[in-house]
């Protein structure tokens, strides 16, 4: 079957395809070698089959997941003028806020405000032969008006960087390797990226487009959203619906991992429709990456396993890169022009079309 660049989930022939996101307990991984096998097992099938489940049984408590959502609503709450005086237009490392319609995915606007955070990392020197992901590196832009929104994000950030190196060594397992195969391309500066996110209700946009169509491009992303639905999944017979789970982390595979597994795993496309008029929607994401400066590695999967995997998705208008700098920067670049006119204008990526 030829691989349609833009339809690129593909069911094992095996199994019936999934029409809904399978639910996962990590409590399992530590059970016992019995359920532990088993666990890592549904974890395969679910990352392939669908590339997206709910974590339930994560270890994060639910008061933290509150905390971290009362934050961000407080957050959007600030008057424009504090939002803007942190706006990502002024980071060249891609921190800070966007308003609503100022993102672009797909070459349409997304409808929908967002403030993002990184680790906090000094600004490396720049040299004529320094890489452009190098300039990615940097201190984050915080408001004045909420001290609290530094602490809680980064604590936030230490809490889910935990969680998900520890869902990433089990995923090494499920597929066939030593649990800290991905260590070397992670281990002392990972990339750790949140993003929160409210979607404005219908009355307050020009369009349904809340985030469009898109792959993530780390290992993994790992995200809590409300109680108001919105967020699809490609599947092989439509957008299936990832509804809301109480207590939960939505996590879903990113490029990084497609590459790692040669396409066995897929990073699969996803999308969020706006919400209905007097509704909003607030989600807060976590894309976990490796260091800029890292290549990707080719794992050498289990004989049963490389026969079942599909090479990387060769989609002309996404093409997916080993190194992880260039892979990244390229999402950067193409969501936030903005951004890559004002502190990329030199590199060729950026020149208009
Ligand atoms: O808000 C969501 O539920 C999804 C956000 C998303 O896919 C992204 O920012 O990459
Ligand atoms: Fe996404």
């Amino acid at each position: 079957m030829a691989a349609s660049p833009l339809v690129s989930w593909a069911a094992p022939e095996s199994s019936a395809p999934a029409a809904s996101i399978p639910r996962l307990d990590l409590r399992r991984l530590d059970a016992g070698p019995a359920e532990r096998e088993a666990f890592l097992a549904e974890l395969r099938d679910a990352a392939r089959d669908v590339g997206f489940f709910h974590l339930v049984g994560h270890g994060i408590p639910a008061a933290e997941i509150t905390q971290v959502q009362a934050l961000a609503r407080r957050f959007f709450a600030l008057p424009l003028p504090e939002k803007q005086a942190v706006a990502m237009v002024r980071s060249p490392h891609f921190r800070g806020y966007t308003a609503a319609g100022r993102e672009i995915t797909r070459g349409a606007p997304d409808w929908r405000e967002q403030f993002d955070v990184g680790a906090e990392r000094e600004v490396l020197p720049q040299t004529a032969a320094s890489p452009p992901w190098s300039r990615l590196q940097g201190p984050n832009q915080w408001p004045v008006g909420l001290p609290d929104l530094r602490v809680g994000l980064l604590r936030w950030q230490a809490a889910v960087t935990q969680l998900g190196i520890r869902l990433l060594r089990a995923f090494a397992l499920a597929l066939g390797q030593p649990e800290d195969v991905f260590a070397p391309i992670y281990q002392g500066a990972p990339n750790q990226h949140i993003k929160i996110i409210r979607y404005p209700g219908r009355e307050a946009t020009q369009g349904e487009q809340g985030v469009g169509a898109h792959k993530d491009s780390g290992f993994l992303t790992l995200l809590v959203q409300d109680g108001q639905s919105g967020l699809e999944v490609e599947g092989p017979n439509g957008w299936i619906a990832a509804e809301p789970v109480e207590g939960s982390f939505v996590v879903n595979i990113g490029e990084l991992l497609e590459l790692a597994s040669n396409g066995y795993l897929r990073a699969t496309i996803h999308r969020v429709v706006t919400p209905p008029a007097g509704r909003d929607r607030l989600s807060v994401a976590f894309f976990l990456g490796a260091r800029h400066d890292a290549t990707v590695p080719l794992l050498a999967l289990p004989p049963d396993l490389a026969s079942e995997a599909r090479g990387p998705a060769s989609d002309p208008d996404n093409p997916l890169f080993h190194e992880v700098g260039r892979n990244y920067l390229k999402g950067r670049l193409r969501s936030h022009p903005d951004v890559a006119a004002r502190f990329y204008g030199d590199l060729a990526e950026t020149a208009p079309a």
